[in-house]
C-alpha cells in the first residue's frame, strides 16, 4: 500500500493506494465520528461492490445506511442530491453521521457535497472506484452538482478526512472509462511534470492494457501533483497558476458535455479533445512547438481518447465558455501551455485566436455521440 498526504493543517488526510482497501475497515475506523455511517454509491456499482463494505463496517458494529442511487452524469444534479438527503433525514441521521462515496467521480463529487450541506457539514469518506476518481476527483474536496448551463456550478470546497483507492476495483471498469481516467493522468504531465509526460509515453501500452503496476504507479504519481497543488492553492484564490492549472482543457471540454448534453461524451473524453485545443491555441500564440502539439496528440491518441472536438459553431463553444469560474470580469481566462510540463493561466487572449484553436481541432464532420 503507498500513503501520500493531503497536506492542509488541521484539515490534512491520508490517500491510501493499493489492492484490497475498499472494505479495510481497520484503514477507515480512526476516521468515524460516531457509530453510524452512510454509503452512497450507484446502481452499477452497488452489485459489484456494496455488500462486502457494509458487512464489514457492521461487523464493526456500525449503523449502515445504504443509498443507491442511479447511475450517470445525467443525475448529478439537485434531484438525485435530494434523495440522499432525503434518505439521511428518513434514517434520522445525525452529525456525526459519517457519508461514504463508493463510486467514481459524479457519487464523489454528489456525496461530498452532501457532506458539505447537510446539517451544515458531516464528515466524508472517499472510496474512489474509477482511474478519473482515483487519480483526480476523490482529492482535493471539489464537491458539487451540474447546472444546465454549465458544469459543477453548484457546490462546495468539502475535504474528505480519507481517500481509500482500491487498485482491485479498476478491474472491473469499462475500457472506455479506463481511458476517460488516463486524460486527467495526462493532465499531470502536461501542467507540471515533464518526467511524468515522458514516463506516459513510455508506459502508454501498459495502462491501456490495465497492467496493474504500471496504474498503480500512474494513480500515485497522479495523486503526489494533486496534492501538492491543492495544499497551495485549496479554493482556486491564487491570481495566477494555483489550482486552476488543475484545469487544463476544462474551459472546452466542460463546453462540449454541457452543449452535447451530460454523459454523451465522458468529462475524461471532453478534457482529452480540450487539451489538444489549449495546445493548439498555445502553439497558435507561439508558445508550444507544433512538434509538441503532434506529441500530445499521439499520447492522447494511444491511450484510445478523442482528438477532435465536435463540431458545435464558434458562437456556442464561446457562450459556454463564458460561463467557466475561472472567468473574471466577464473576461475569459485560460490554462494554455508554456512547454510540455510548464502551464499558465492567462486572460490575455485575443476571441480570433480561441477561434482559431477551434476551429483547427474540430471535427469534419458532426460527432456527437461517443457511445460504442
Ligand atoms: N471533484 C473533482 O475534483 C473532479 C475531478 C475530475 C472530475 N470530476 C467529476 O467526476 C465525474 C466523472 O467521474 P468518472 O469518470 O469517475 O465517472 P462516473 O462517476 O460516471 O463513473 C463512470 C462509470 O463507471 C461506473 N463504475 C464506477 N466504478 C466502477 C467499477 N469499479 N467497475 C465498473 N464500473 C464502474 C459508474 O457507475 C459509471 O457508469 C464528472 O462529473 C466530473 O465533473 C470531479
Ligand atoms: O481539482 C481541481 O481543481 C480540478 O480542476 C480538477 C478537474 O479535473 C475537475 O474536473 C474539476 O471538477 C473541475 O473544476 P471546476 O471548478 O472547473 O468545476
Ligand atoms: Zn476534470
Amino acid at each position: 500500500m503507498h500513503a501520500l498526504e493531503v497536506s492542509l493543517g488541521d484539515r490534512s488526510y491520508p490517500i491510501l493506494i493499493g489492492p484490497g482497501l475498499y472494505a479495510a475497515t481497520a484503514l477507515m475506523v480512526d476516521h468515524f465520528v460516531g457509530k453510524r455511517v452512510a454509503i452512497v454509491t450507484n446502481e452499477t456499482i452497488a452489485p459489484l461492490y456494496l455488500a462486502p463494505l457494509t458487512n464489514a463496517l457492521r461487523d464493526l458494529g456500525l449503523s449502515v445506511v445504504e443509498i443507491v442511487l442511479p447511475d450517470g452524469e445525467t443525475y448529478k444534479t439537485g434531484n438525485t442530491l435530494d434523495r440522499i438527503y432525503d434518505a439521511l433525514m428518513r434514517e434520522r441521521c445525525d452529525r456525526s453521521t459519517t457519508l461514504i462515496a463508493l463510486g467514481g467521480g459524479v457519487i464523489g463529487d454528489m456525496c461530498g457535497y452532501a457532506a458539505a450541506t447537510y446539517q451544515r457539514g458531516v464528515p466524508f469518506i472517499q472510496i474512489p472506484t474509477t482511474l478519473l476518481a482515483q487519480v483526480d476527483s476523490s482529492v482535493g474536496g471539489k464537491t458539487g452538482i451540474n447546472h444546465p448551463l454549465g458544469k459543477n456550478m453548484i457546490g462546495a470546497f468539502w475535504q474528505p478526512k480519507l481517500v481509500l483507492a482500491d487498485t482491485d476495483t479498476l478491474n472491473t471498469l469499462p475500457a472506455r472509462e479506463l481511458s476517460a481516467g488516463l486524460a486527467e493522468v495526462i493532465k499531470y504531465g502536461l501542467i507540471r511534470d515533464y518526467a511524468f509526460f515522458e514516463w506516459l509515453e513510455d508506459n502508454m501500452d501498459r495502462l491501456v492494457s490495465c497492467d496493474p503496476d504500471a496504474l498503480t504507479y500512474a494513480i500515485e504519481r497522479s495523486c503526489a501533483n494533486k496534492a501538492e497543488v491543492v495544499a497551495g492553492d485549496e479554493r482556486e484564490t491564487a491570481k495566477e497558476g494555483g489550482r486552476a492549472l488543475l484545469n487544463l482543457g476544462h474551459t472546452f471540454g466542460h463546453a462540449i458535455e454541457t452543449a452535447l448534453g451530460y454523459g454523451t461524451w465522458l468529462h475524461g473524453e471532453a478534457v482529452a479533445t480540450g487539451m489538444l485545443m489549449a495546445a493548439q491555441l498555445s502553439a497558435h500564440l507561439g508558445w508550444l512547438a507544433s512538434s509538441d502539439v503532434a506529441r500530445i496528440g499521439d499520447l492522447l491518441a494511444r491511450a484510445r481518447l478523442p482528438l477532435k472536438a465536435p463540431r458545435l459553431g464558434a458562437e456556442k463553444y464561446f457562450d459556454l465558455m463564458g460561463h467557466d469560474k475561472k472567468n473574471i470580469g466577464g473576461r475569459l481566462r485560460l490554462v494554455l501551455l508554456k512547454r510540455i510540463g510548464e502551464a499558465i493561466t492567462t486572460s490575455a487572449i485575443e476571441p480570433g485566436d480561441v477561434l482559431a484553436a477551434i476551429a483547427a481541432c474540430c471535427a469534419d464532420q458532426k460527432e456527437p455521440s461517443r457511445d460504442g
